[in-house]
């Protein structure tokens, strides 16, 4: 680990879970995207999203003249076939609208079932109401789901309808709840059962980045479950393509989880490296990392706060995942991990790669430390179990990250974490005018 944080002094006391991600949801009114289409000087209407949803606009942030990279597979800007059409009548006609299970700032989320003619069996879906006049969101948070279609970590689109008020949006139902929720209710997790999320998520993020798709809003509160405990990205609402090399510049996302070079006005796909690094943080800790009474102050201890990987609570986590949660949330974007480093990270691979066991062992073998091989079968044959599986602070678990621990010192003979990217190497990239993103003055 090449970091020695400190916590500043002064910054303000660690609360629980609960309480600060609650906090957290309040302040988050402040830091979205402010009304694209303010009311005109001249006291005419304000422009207002089409009646029909024809054509998705250009990704918000980025610049229209922008030459399209690896992310565009599909056409740009126009709803896919694949997904079904209509209007709110034929809505009604094909589903049954149920109870809401949620809402976020832009939507209303409810249970909703696909009549079946004759009878067959109904699929549960999710039906999020959009209401018309927020702007480009909702038209970008169709196009994007469609551009990312197929992956099974990102929820699935089937339909969009629309009414003269709203857009909806049928989607497969997660009803698994939030993560956040999970960790709500446990505290912390277990490493292996963070292990388990971070690979998942980090594998929808490889996806994503690869697509050319930015989330912008990686937190715990957009992590859906599926009944079986499968991990899916929700609210794609702020995400953001971009093309190879391309930087944004509109603050945008969730203060907590905001990447310090948002605040210096220019970024690429690293922000959701670095929100995922908060969100392991409220993994492993139950806590935000970087904390404050309001926005600004959380912004200035995103800024400034090194945070101390050796006292408290994390004594009691294995070195490898401050190693890698160190790597994640390392200020300067060009060194930070790629989803694809994360990944590969030896805590990640432990906790997740059955097969590593036998390399693993040998490199035991070969080591003179003292912890016995009985361990290395036993978390062997936990990775095995359920990724949705959970515990905090038990005998097993610490066992576990003594295991871990050790294994530092036994792969310090291979190697810890990819070579850094040079900066010499770094793409030369197009700084994009203001966007309407900008949300904080
Ligand atoms: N496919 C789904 N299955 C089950 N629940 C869902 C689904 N999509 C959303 N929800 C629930 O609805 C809530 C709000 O959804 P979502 O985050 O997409 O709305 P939003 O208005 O865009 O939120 P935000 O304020 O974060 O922008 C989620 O936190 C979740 O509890």
């Amino acid at each position: 680990m090449d970091s020695t944080p400190r916590k500043r002094k002064g910054a303000p006391p660690a609360c629980s879970a609960a309480r600060s991600l609650q906090d957290l949801a309040s302040r988050k009114r402040f830091c979205r995207e402010s009304d694209p289409h303010p009311p005109r000087p001249d006291g005419g209407p304000r422009r207002t999203t089409p009646a029909a949803v024809m054509t998705a606009p250009a990704a918000s942030g980025a610049s229209a003249s922008a030459v399209p990279g690896r992310g565009h597979k599909r056409k740009v800007g126009c709803i896919d076939s694949a997904t079904r059409l209509g209007r709110r009548k034929r809505l009604e006609t094909e589903y049954e609208l149920g109870d809401e299970i949620g809402h976020g700032k832009f939507g209303r989320v409810r249970a909703c079932r696909a009549r079946v003619p004759g009878g067959g069996e109904e699929e549960e879906l999710a039906c999020k109401a959009l209401p018309k006049g927020g702007g480009d969101t909702a038209h970008r948070e169709v196009e994007v789901m469609q551009h990312l279609s197929g992956h099974p970590g990102v929820v699935t689109l089937k339909a969009v309808f629309e009414d003269a008020d709203s857009f909806y949006l049928v989607m497969e139902l997660c009803s698994g709840g939030r993560l956040l929720d999970e960790v709500a209710r446990d505290g912390r997790l277990s490493e292996r059962h963070a292990a388990n999320v971070v690979r998942e998520l980090m594998a929808v993020l490889k996806y994503c980045h690869e697509m050319g798709v930015v989330h912008r809003d990686i937190k715990p509160e957009n992590v859906l479950l599926t009944k079986d405990g499968r991990l899916k990205l929700a609210d794609f609402g702020l995400a953001v393509r971009i093309s190879d090399g391309q930087k944004l510049n509109g603050v945008a996302g969730s203060p907590a989880y905001v990447a310090p070079e948002i605040l210096l006005g220019s970024y690429s796909q690293k922000v959701d490296i670095w929100a995922a690094g908060v969100l392991l943080h409220v993994l492993l800790m139950g806590t935000l990392p970087f904390q404050g009474n309001s926005a600004e102050a959380v912004f200035d201890a995103i800024k400034t706060v090194e945070l101390d990987f050796h006292s408290g609570q994390w004594a009691s986590v294995s070195l490898l995942a401050r190693d890698l949660m160190s790597q994640m949330l390392n200020r300067d974007a060009s060194s930070r991990f790629s989803a694809d480093e994360v990944l590969r990270h030896p805590w990640v691979l432990f906790y997740t790669e059955c097969p590593l066991k036998a390399e693993f062992s040998h490199l035991w073998s070969t080591n003179k430390a003292a912890t016995p091989m009985v361990h290395l079968d036993r978390v062997s044959l936990d990775c095995e179990s359920s990724a949705s599986e959970s515990s905090s602070g038990n005998s097993e678990e610490q066992d576990e990250c003594v295991v871990v621990d050790a294994l530092t010192a036994a792969i310090t003979q291979v190697r810890i974490s990819e070579p850094k990217r040079s900066r010499l190497c770094s793409p030369v990239n197009k700084l994009l005018p203001p966007s309407r993103d900008a949300i904080l003055t």
